[in-house]
């Protein structure tokens, strides 16, 4: 309701002005601290001395303190925008004072008494606002549970600093408030979703970190804006133990990345590594890769008017697909990295001239069964130490015997070599000879574990994997017990001709991760603990492993829709697979995210109708936020050139409405360029989205249904759904569903001929 109109308006309004004074005075503190600090740093680094350690240590503590300053002044000037966004009031158990908690994004505390102005949204207190019911209540802080009655919840809108609204709110729902928000139009960019968390999301994002987490959500129910929040409300909670450099999240692609570039700073935090899983792995494998586009692969796959032979081919390329992200090609590198071992050692002793320092058998010995449970990297450097130690006895001995034959000459001939100056010639000849030969072993056993290392094999993960694919015989050996003789040779042949031409493709990656792991082990310089992964359905079981074997300690927060994994030929088929093979039935949580909160319940149940049509997904029916809107348009045109000048007017006509941003999906990219220049004629500013921007410009777009994935539309103009383009596929099902699904208010299906069977 409007703020005026409200009982407690004055007391609601003294308060907000008294907060944003506070709000006012912090901030001109902090910039005067930061301006100090920034000035002292700018002195010390124009007069600093190249050796002074104390110097550098200033440099280090002033830099740190000055980046936590410029942090918290940007929060207070969101504050000062909107300090707060709910209030709780909670008398705890035993006690007679009842607390009135304002919640905002950031804490603040009057600096006299330390008494707290407004509560942090993630501190454990304000999760009564969230998940607490008005009456007995309680909520779990490091000291235990808390138990109290809930005696208030109120929401408030303030914008620029006005208190506009205010909200009561009785029982758990909060609908009001959340149906502003969720009426509003989409903005450039996903936005920070702070003060209407929904209770099932909530759960998300206070769930305990070190247990792995996976979210299975409809399309729209927020997975991406929780994961999100999941990592503020992590870095918040860990603060004392984590940094933001140690949470990272992996995203499709950059343009998605570009999207949500902006609610980690809107939720006021920094330095979070935001990646996708091609820049990570290549990071990890220590070198740039070209890589092959694997939508090129999806249009192939939904290419439904290929010649026999084309669509023979495009099987068995799907096969190899499967083969390749599948947990049995980790067997395969496992069982390649055997034969690898057995033939690692080269089959001569090591030697100091003709002494054997360590016989074949030994070495070897060492190597697959002493070492064996170590990485191979790590073996040898065991071994080295071992040889070096071993030839340091051996040397020893040597040159003690070469000393004592000398000893043993010049006391033969000091006793029998009458004539002195014949004997002082034996024996310096003697003394020259020991020096010689000292001299000649300490020379060679100064790089003879040196040779020895080098003669191995080079440790090259990459190039292990070139090989494996290079002999026919080895690699059919391998993979025969997983897939039949032509699919194992296809694989091999078609992954050789894409490592010809200098590129990888995705499906290569978690190979060639998997063989860097067994060779060097976990890699101790990736600073990440906690992955957060997002349109997980599309990654495969084999991914998530080797994410999980090669970052040391990482913990898991997995979100996905099996309805959306339009790359289920690679990707995840039942979330049990991850919890069995993956995390080796260790206990995980599961939770689901049934509402969805973008659309509207007209648009949503088209969208239901369709992915009923797949029996083995129809239980993930997303329940929308009930807001009501036009119904679906479903518009026959007689051609695609009449689709496009309908198309053409809509836009104009919802421009006119005030939509920001309008997206006209098309299946594939074929079509994307095809209509194109049909919409340039009268709207110039018209964007194509090809996946390969880097900057995320929305406005009004035209992209392919598998780059719609993850993004959102006021509205969207699906250009063309008859029976050809959309046959009953579980893919062509998926994609449908992904660009039905994109719109929060308005969505037109055109359709040239008869309207694909899905929508019926
Ligand atoms: N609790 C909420 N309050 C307000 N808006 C919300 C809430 N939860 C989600 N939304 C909004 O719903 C929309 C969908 O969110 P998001 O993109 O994170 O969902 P998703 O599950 O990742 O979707 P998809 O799988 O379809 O890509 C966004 O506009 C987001 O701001």
């Amino acid at each position: 309701m409007s703020a005026a109109n409200h009982p407690a308006y004055r007391e609601e309004l003294e308060r907000c002005r008294y907060t944003l004074d506070y709000v006012e005075k912090s901030l001109e503190r902090a910039l005067e601290k930061r301006a100090k600090i920034g000035n002292e740093l700018e002195y010390v680094q124009r007069h600093m001395s190249g050796d002074s350690s104390a110097d550098y240590t200033s440099v280090i503590v002033n830099t740190m303190l000055h980046d936590t300053l410029a942090l918290k002044v940007r929060n207070l000037y969101t504050a000062r925008n909107k300090p707060y966004f709910a209030r709780v009031d909670f008398k705890e158990s035993g006690t007679d004072k009842t607390e009135n908690l304002y919640i905002g994004k950031m804490s603040l505390a009057r600096d006299e008494d330390q008494e707290i102005i407004i509560v942090d949204w993630r501190a454990p207190i304000a999760n009564l606002y969230y998940e607490g019911r008005l009456g007995a209540s309680s909520y779990i802080c490091p000291d235990g549970t808390i138990d109290g009655d809930l005696l208030l919840k109120r929401q408030f809108a303030i914008n620029n600093g006005k208190l506009e609204e205010i909200f009561d709110i009785d029982i758990t729902t909060n609908d009001e408030f959340l149906q502003t928000y969720l009426g509003a139009n989409a903005e450039n960019r996903l936005k920070e979703i702070v003060s209407t968390i929904q209770e099932e999301q909530n759960r998300i994002v206070r769930a305990p970190m070190w247990k792995p987490l996976i979210v299975q959500g409809v399309a729209g129910s927020g997975k991406t804006t929780i994961a999100l929040h999941r990592i503020a409300y992590l870095i918040y909670t860990f603060e004392k133990t984590f940094e933001p450099e140690n949470f990272m999240i992996i995203a499709p692609n950059r343009l998605f990345l570009n999207y949500i570039s902006e609610v980690l700073p809107e939720l006021g935090v920094e330095r979070v590594k935001q990646t996708t899983f091609e820049d990570f792995a290549m990071e990890l494998i220590g070198k740039k890769f070209k890589l092959t586009d694997a939508n090129d692969k999806l249009n192939m796959f939904v290419n439904h008017n290929a010649k026999s032979e084309q669509a023979a081919y495009n099987d068995r390329v799907r096969e190899a697909s499967v083969l390749k992200t599948s947990m049995h090609f980790k067997e395969i590198i496992d069982n390649y990295i055997l034969k690898i071992e057995k033939a690692f050692i080269p089959g001569q002793d090591f030697m100091l001239g003709t002494k054997v320092i360590y016989t074949y058998d030994e070495i070897n010995n060492l190597f697959l069964t002493q070492y064996g449970m170590w990485p191979i990297a790590q073996r040898m450097n065991e071994i080295k130490k071992s040889l070096a130690s071993r030839l340091k006895i051996s040397k020893q001995q040597f040159i003690t015997q070469i000393e004592a034959e000398c000893d043993k000459k010049v006391a033969l001939a000091r006793l029998k070599i009458p004539d002195e100056a014949e004997r002082q010639k034996a024996v310096l000849e003697a003394f020259e000879k020991r020096d010689r030969v000292i001299e000649k072993i300490e020379k060679v056993s100064k790089t003879l574990v040196k040779e020895y290392v080098e003669s191995l094999p080079k440790l090259s993960p990459y190039q292990y994997y070139c090989e494996l694919m290079e002999d026919s015989g080895a690699f059919n050996e391998l993979a025969g017990s997983y897939a039949s003789a032509e699919v194992c040779e296809f694989t091999r042949q078609y992954t050789l001709e894409i490592l010809k031409s200098k590129q990888l493709e995705l499906e290569d990656l978690a190979p060639i991760i998997y063989l860097k792991y067994k060779i060097y082990g976990m890699d101790e310089k990736v600073p990440v603990k906690h992955i957060v992964i997002d349109e997980a359905q599309d990654f495969s079981a084999f991914q998530f492993f080797v994410l999980k074997k090669i970052v040391k300690d990482s913990s898991f927060t997995i979100l996905g829709d099996l309805c959306q994994g339009i790359h289920s030929y690679r990707g995840v088929r039942q979330w049990e697979e991850i919890v069995e093979e993956v995390f080796e039935g260790r206990k995980c949580e599961f939770l689901t995210l049934e509402q969805s909160y973008r659309t509207t319940v007209e648009i949503m149940e088209a969208a239901n109708a369709v992915m009923g049509k797949l029996e083995s997904l129809s239980m993930f029916r997303g329940k929308p936020v009930i807001r009501h809107g036009e119904p679906v348009e479903y518009i026959s045109k007689p051609s695609f050139n009449d689709v496009a000048g309908d198309i053409s007017k809509k836009i104009e006509a919802y421009k006119k409405l005030g939509h920001k941003t309008i997206a006209v999906i098309c299946k594939t990219m074929e079509e994307c360029r095809q209509i194109l220049p049909l919409l340039k004629k009268s709207h110039k500013d018209v964007g194509l989205i090809t996946g390969n921007e880097n900057e995320y410009k929305s406005g009004i777009v035209i992209v392919p249904s598998y780059l719609s994935k993850g993004l959102e539309f006021d509205v969207v103009l699906l250009s063309n759904a008859n029976r050809e383009n959309y046959p009953e596929s579980e893919l062509d099902t998926k994609l449908l569903y992904v660009a039905m699904t994109r719109p929060l208010h308005k969505l037109c299906i055109y359709y040239v001929g008869d309207k694909s069977a899905l929508l019926e």
